[in-house]
This record gives C-alpha cells, sequence and structure tokens, in this order.
C-alpha cells in the first residue's frame, strides 16, 4: 500500500500504480463475477469490468425495464446474461447490486448459491452493518468483500469512458478463503475505481448514509431552497435567483474547487467576494453543524436504517417516490434551471 499524507494525516491506500489493471486481470482469471441487479451501480461495473477484460455476468429479473436495458448494452441472455438464480448459481463472485431494500427481500434465495470458497461483494455497508433488520448474514466459509464507489454508477461509466475514474472505498469483513483481500482489491481496480482507500462496512454506511443525506444531496438541496426563497421574497427574478443560487455554482465556481481547491477558487473570485465569504462561512457552519451531528446520530443508531427499509419496502414505495421527486422536478426553483438550461450556449440550435 502507498503512504500518502492526506491534509497531515497519513493513509495508507491502493493506487493503480502499484495495483494494475493487468494484475487485477491476473488475479480474477479463474473467477466468473456475477452482478446481481441491473439498476444504477450494476451497469456501471458490469460494463468497465468487462472492458477490463474481467468474465462478467448479469443476474436480472427477465420482465423487467432493465433486463432490456442489459441486452441494449450487449449483454446477451443465456450467454452473459441470466435469471438471477441462475447468475448467482454459476458466479463464483456475487456482486449484490440490488437496492438494499430489493438485498434483504432476495436474500433467502442468493443464499443458497453461497457455496464454500466464493466471495460476496457489496457497495455499500448497508446489509451486513444493519444485519438485525436487513437479516443478511452470510454463512461462515465466503468471503465478504465491498467495493464502495464514491459516487453514481452513472459517473463511474460515464468517467471511465473518459479515461478518468471515482475514488472507491473498500472493506473485507470476512476473508474465509484467505484470497478475500485481493478479491476486493483486483475487483476495485477492476471496476475503474481512481484510488482505493480502507474502511470497514459499518464505517462506509455511516459515512455514506451522512454525505448523502448531508452535503452531497439533502444538504445542498435545501440550502439551495433557502437562498432561493430569500431572493425570490426580496423581488429578484427566478432567473436572477437561480442563476445566484445554483447557475454559477455548478457552471463557474465548482469546477474551480474540483481542480484547485475551495481556497484556489476563493482567489479566482472578487476580494469583495472574499471578504464576505469569509465573514459569512463560519455562520453557515455553526448553523448547520447541530444538524449535521443530529444526521449522524440518526445514521448511527440505526434509524435512517429502519426508516428506508420500512418505506423502501412498501409495495407503492415507487409511486410514492416518483410523487416526491415530481413534486421537486415541478418547483419553480429546478423549472427556472431546465430553461436556464435549455438556453446554455451549447444547448442552442446551431445557425
Ligand atoms: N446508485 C448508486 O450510484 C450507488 C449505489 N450504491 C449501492 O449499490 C447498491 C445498488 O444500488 P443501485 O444501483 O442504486 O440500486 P437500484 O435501486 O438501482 O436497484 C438495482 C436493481 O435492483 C432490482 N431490484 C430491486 N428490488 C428487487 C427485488 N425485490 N427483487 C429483484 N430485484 C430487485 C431492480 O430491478 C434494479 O435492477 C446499493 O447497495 C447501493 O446502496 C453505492 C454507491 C452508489
Ligand atoms: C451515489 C452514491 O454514492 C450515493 C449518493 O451514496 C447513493 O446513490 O447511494
Ligand atoms: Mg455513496
Ligand atoms: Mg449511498
Amino acid at each position: 500500500m502507498a503512504k500518502i499524507n492526506f491534509g497531515g494525516v497519513v493513509e495508507e491506500v491502493v493506487t493503480r500504480e502499484e495495483f494494475p489493471l493487468d494484475k487485477a486481470r491476473e488475479v480474477l482469471k479463474d473467477e466468473t463475477v456475477a452482478i446481481i441487479g441491473y439498476g444504477v451501480q450494476g451497469p456501471g461495473q458490469a460494463l468497465n469490468l468487462r472492458d477490463n477484460g474481467i468474465n462478467v455476468i448479469i443476474g436480472q429479473r427477465k420482465d423487467s425495464k432493465t433486463w432490456d436495458k442489459a441486452i441494449a448494452d450487449g449483454w446477451v441472455p443465456g450467454v452473459t446474461l441470466f435469471e438471477i438464480e441462475e447468475a448467482a448459481e454459476k458466479g463464483t463472485i456475487i456482486q449484490y447490486l440490488l437496492s438494499d431494500a430489493g438485498q434483504i427481500a432476495l436474500w433467502p434465495t442468493i443464499k443458497k448459491y453461497l457455496t464454500p470458497g466464493k466471495a460476496l461483494y457489496f457497495s455499500h455497508g448497508f446489509g451486513i452493518t444493519y444485519k438485525e433488520q436487513t437479516g443478511i448474514i452470510p454463512p461462515a466459509d465466503v468471503d465478504v468483500i465491498l467495493v464502495a464507489p464514491k459516487g453514481s454508477g452513472t459517473s463511474l461509466r460515464r468517467l471511465f469512458l473518459a479515461g478518468k475514474g471515482l475514488n472507491s472505498s473498500f472493506a473485507i469483513h470476512q476473508d474465509a478463503t484467505g484470497k478475500g483481500r485481493t478479491r476486493a482489491i483486483a475487483l476495485g481496480i477492476g471496476v475503474g475505481s481512481g484510488y482505493l482507500f480502507e474502511t470497514d462496512f459499518r464505517k462506509e454506511v455511516y459515512s455514506d448514509l451522512t454525505g448523502e443525506r448531508g452535503t452531497l444531496m439533502g444538504a445542498i438541496a435545501g440550502i439551495f431552497e433557502a437562498q432561493y426563497n430569500t431572493l425570490r421574497r426580496n423581488g429578484h427574478s427566478p432567473s436572477e435567483a437561480f442563476n445566484e443560487t445554483v447557475e454559477e455554482l455548478t457552471q463557474s465556481l465548482m469546477p474551480l474547487v474540483a481542480e484547485n481547491g475551495m481556497d484556489w477558487m476563493y482567489a479566482n473570485c472578487s476580494t469583495t467576494a472574499q471578504r464576505g465569504a469569509l465573514d459569512w462561512k463560519g455562520r453557515f457552519r455553526d448553523a448547520t453543524q447541530p444538524v449535521f451531528d443530529e444526521l449522524y446520530e440518526s445514521v448511527a443508531s440505526g434509524k435512517e436504517a429502519e426508516r428506508t427499509i420500512k418505506l423502501n419496502s412498501q409495495p407503492d414505495y415507487r409511486v410514492k417516490l416518483e410523487a416526491e421527486l415530481k413534486t421537486l422536478h415541478d418547483s419553480e426553483i429546478w423549472q427556472a434551471g431546465q430553461a436556464v438550461r435549455s438556453l446554455r450556449p451549447e444547448n442552442q440550435p446551431e445557425k
């Protein structure tokens, strides 16, 4: 493992340099990787592994939209695309990439195919960590490993095609064969990760649930709405409010942060902006800190898992979820956004 200094803390991580793709191919050459579920992570990981020369098959319900999507992506029924049980039987490594609620529902089925020496792979610490609630307790004679790409399966695939990659965490819950660790790292490299950092299943799920409920998705949407509302209530147009809240952030400022950090983004803004941002940053931190602490507590106590399982296991969960997403879609801020995006130069018809 490479020792890298992360802001003064030295961590041991796996880089693509020390664990190149050739090594991953060598480790996995006799394995059949069965990807169970073809939702968001499934396609991203499966296609990257396939393009990297790993032997991959897909397990997916036949009467589903994603079965057709798998065919469109080049998976062949009876050759590389199977019903879930058949794929689970054929796989030596089972990548369990159903939704977290789906994993609970299908566990009794999948468990049957976990014969000694196989590996069970997750991209989330959820099922194992909250085992009292999920009932997912693998047999002792299989490897139980995790690789969790830090981002959407859609980005995992897009970045791979662009010659880039997302970073992933990896973890070993059980190394029954003694090959578990190498299997996990090889798969992490194979799915197209940037570098890999080690974690455990509990830390993975605690950080993941906090991140997506927090700055990555929940907090950012909430803070967008709050600022947008303030501007609108004070007479600003949707155009002005949206540009000043979202468009400028995604189009101009966050790419600068991604490239070279927050201080560099600040340095490329006016001294007026820098003065104000430095003055207000602490206020926002202090106002949200209690919310983040409450969120972490809700994750660690299992409350978030309980709510997710309960709501996502209801037969009509998709209808309800889609209604909520539609409300978000139809809200003024995101409708204004649609209009703003349509006016981007690259979205204008060529003259
Ligand atoms: N969405 C993402 O980009 C990320 C997801 N993850 C993790 O990866 C895993 C998979 O997540 P997603 O790809 O988002 O899943 P998803 O919500 O897209 O569902 C994946 C598949 O599960 C199938 N499914 C759901 N319930 C089922 C059931 N009862 N029986 C049979 N099939 C069922 C669906 O047909 C779909 O093909 C989860 O553990 C998630 O936390 C990790 C990192 C990012
Ligand atoms: C994309 C990702 O890693 C998330 C936000 O944690 C998820 O989709 O669960
Ligand atoms: Mg995540
Ligand atoms: Mg997540």
